[in-house]
């Protein structure tokens, strides 16, 4: 009988904070993993050390995308899970131009994982039942909006959505589930008076790092039931 092959999870954005932790995880589970990058930095080299293949993509450009996807068939040809959590958090402050700023917020967040899932599609079948899984990474925003962060928003709102779309079209061999953050991490240019302000924002009142998110996903991917769903991981905040 064939050794039956564990075919790898796919994370986009796996060079830092949450898309690197998850991928750090399923390597200790011994898990083959994927992961784009962009940036290489330093943890791009830990995670090649620890097994994982690390393809270098950019997102910006819808070849960009198609691109990755072609590197990823040739290297595998199945896939257990994708984890669309390659993201850019733009204020509309920042922007010189507001046109840039709600362009690169589709991209990112709706052309990568739309062109993604049709490329990848006949990667995750062939499992069984809920035998593949593909979760998207939206933001507790969906539900409220931003006024900072519109473009953004709006975008993990369309991806919310598309994350309907594809429980529909990909059942039951596969599973299209969203997890809905909201703080989780600061990032290292937050000062004190804003990671105080965040923190009184919640119920729970602290920033719990990404074991929150890690075991969300463990738990989506041995449901043989769950999809089409958005799971807040959002300390209550909706509650205050
Ligand atoms: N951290 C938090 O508190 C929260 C996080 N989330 C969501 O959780 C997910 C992970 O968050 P977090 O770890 O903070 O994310 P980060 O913003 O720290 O990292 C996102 C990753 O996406 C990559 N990326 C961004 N743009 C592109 C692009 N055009 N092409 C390819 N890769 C790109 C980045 O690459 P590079 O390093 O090269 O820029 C980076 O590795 C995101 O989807 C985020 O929106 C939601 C709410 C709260
Ligand atoms: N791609 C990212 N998206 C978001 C980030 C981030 O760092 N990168 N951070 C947040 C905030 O933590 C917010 O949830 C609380 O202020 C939102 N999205």
């Amino acid at each position: 009988m064939g050794e039956r092959v564990t075919r790898p999870v796919l994370i986009t954005g796996g060079g830092r904070r949450i898309g690197l932790a998850l991928a750090h995880h399923f390597l200790n589970l011994q898990q083959p993993v994927i992961v784009s990058y962009r940036t290489r930095y330093a943890a791009i080299d830990g995670l090649e050390r620890a097994g994982a293949r690390c393809i270098a993509a950019d997102f910006s450009t819808d070849n960009g995308i198609l691109a990755f996807a072609e590197t990823v068939k040739a290297h595998t040809d199945g896939l257990r899970a994708v984890l669309h959590n390659a993201s850019a958090w733009i204020p509309e402050k920042s922007a010189t131009s507001l046109s840039s700023v709600m362009q690169q917020m589709m991209q990112i967040h709706v052309n990568a994982p739309y062109l993604l899932n049709h490329a990848l599609e006949p990667l995750l079948r062939g499992q069984g039942h809920a035998g593949g899984d593909i979760i998207h990474f939206t933001d507790y925003v969906v539900e409220k909006g931003s006024d900072k962060h519109i473009a953004y928003a709006a975008s993990k709102a369309a991806l919310d959505n598309m994350t309907r779309s594809f429980a529909r079209k990909l059942a039951p061999e596969v599973k299209v589930n969203a997890i809905a953050p909201a703080l989780i991490l600061f990032n290292e240019s937050d000062d004190a008076q804003y990671r105080q302000e965040a923190l009184n924002k919640s119920l729970m009142k602290v920033a719990p790092g990404e074991k929150e998110i890690i075991d969300l996903v463990d738990y989506l991917l041995t449901s043989c039931y769950v999809t089409g769903r958005s799971f807040g991981v959002d300390g209550g905040r909706p509650l205050r």
